[in-house]
């Protein structure tokens, strides 16, 4: 199964020599469940401080394209690249401690612990955790602490979520859950995160504060983002460039607004019909 590629889209974006660096290179990838091509050698690349959309029709390969990206499964063929290095079929956790990270691969919010609590737990190696660390060198572990402390504030402050930092994240509403879930991936530091469908089950206004979240990590921190949305606004607000899949293929990709007006992609994606906006 391969989707017809219009002459001349199927290349990665060109970008003016020196300006942008290339974090995640997918390199003619396929990947095959049986007899069924589900990604067919399909090239991307992520730009270093990108918001990168990823959008097709159900079924187009995008999840696929996630998995093999982020570790869950290794591509049948093809290669792929994080900062120019070879990660072909690393597991996630490999990924993880070269700085890319899918949200919601962080297990769920302590409910009984604060919103602030559920921040300074993630961080990876911490003396405290160490109990032999704790005993014989707690100056050492204090310190820690107290540089967590700092960063969980810090993170809290970005996300707008310092009013509710005493909560019990129990208590929290849906949307400022998912915000703490973000926080949680902020505090591991990370370079690249991918993000699955963040729009799913949110309301508007929430959703909202979830993307001018992600807008000011990307801009604040330098945070590359590789997202996933069926949500139309949310990508054209968020993502440039677009890539958009169809049936295993890269079809094209640019700015929302030239993909919107691209006659094979409304063909492809929308059947025919035009590129609605959600009302
Ligand atoms: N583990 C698997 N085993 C067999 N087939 C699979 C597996 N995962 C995905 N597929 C198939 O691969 C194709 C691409 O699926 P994928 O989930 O990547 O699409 P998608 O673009 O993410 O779709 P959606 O937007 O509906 O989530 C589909 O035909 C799907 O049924």
């Amino acid at each position: 199964m391969r989707a017809e590629v219009p002459t001349g889209t199927c290349a990665p974006l060109e970008h003016a020599a020196g300006t942008m660096t290339t974090i995640i290179d997918v390199e003619n990838v396929s990947k095959r469940f049986g007899n069924l091509l589900a990604v067919d050698r399909c090239s991307l690349k992520v730009e270093k401080g990108s918001i990168t959309g990823l959008i097709g029709p159900n079924g187009a390969g995008k999840t696929t394209m996630f998995n093999m990206v982020a570790g869950a499964f290794a591509p049948t063929s093809g290669k792929i690249l994080l900062d120019g290095k070879d990660v072909t079929g690393l597991p996630a956790h490999e990924l993880f401690s070269r700085g890319l990270l899918r949200t919601f691969q962080i297990a769920q919010e302590f409910s009984n612990m604060t919103a602030l609590e559920n921040l300074m737990m993630v961080p990876a190696n911490q003396s405290g955790e160490n109990v032999i660390n704790a005993f014989f060198r707690r100056g050492r572990v204090m310190h820690e602490e107290r540089g967590t402390r700092g960063q969980a504030e810090e993170v809290m402050q970005l996300l707008r979520l310092t009013h509710v930092k005493n909560e019990r994240a129990g208590n929290l509403s849906g949307g400022q859950k998912k915000l703490l879930e973000l926080g949680r991936v902020m505090m591991t530091e990370p370079r690249v995160v991918l993000l699955d469908e963040i729009a799913a089950g949110v309301n508007r206004t929430l959703l909202n504060d979830l993307a001018a979240a992600v807008e000011r990590l990307n801009k604040e921190k330098g945070l590359t983002f590789f997202v996933i949305e069926h949500d139309m606004d949310l990508i054209a607000r968020l993502c440039d460039p677009v890539i958009v899949m169809a049936a295993g293929s890269v079809m094209m990709q640019g700015p929302m607004e030239e993909i919107r007006r691209h006659e094979g992609v409304i063909e492809a994606y929308f059947g025919g019909g035009k590129v609605e906006k959600r009302a």
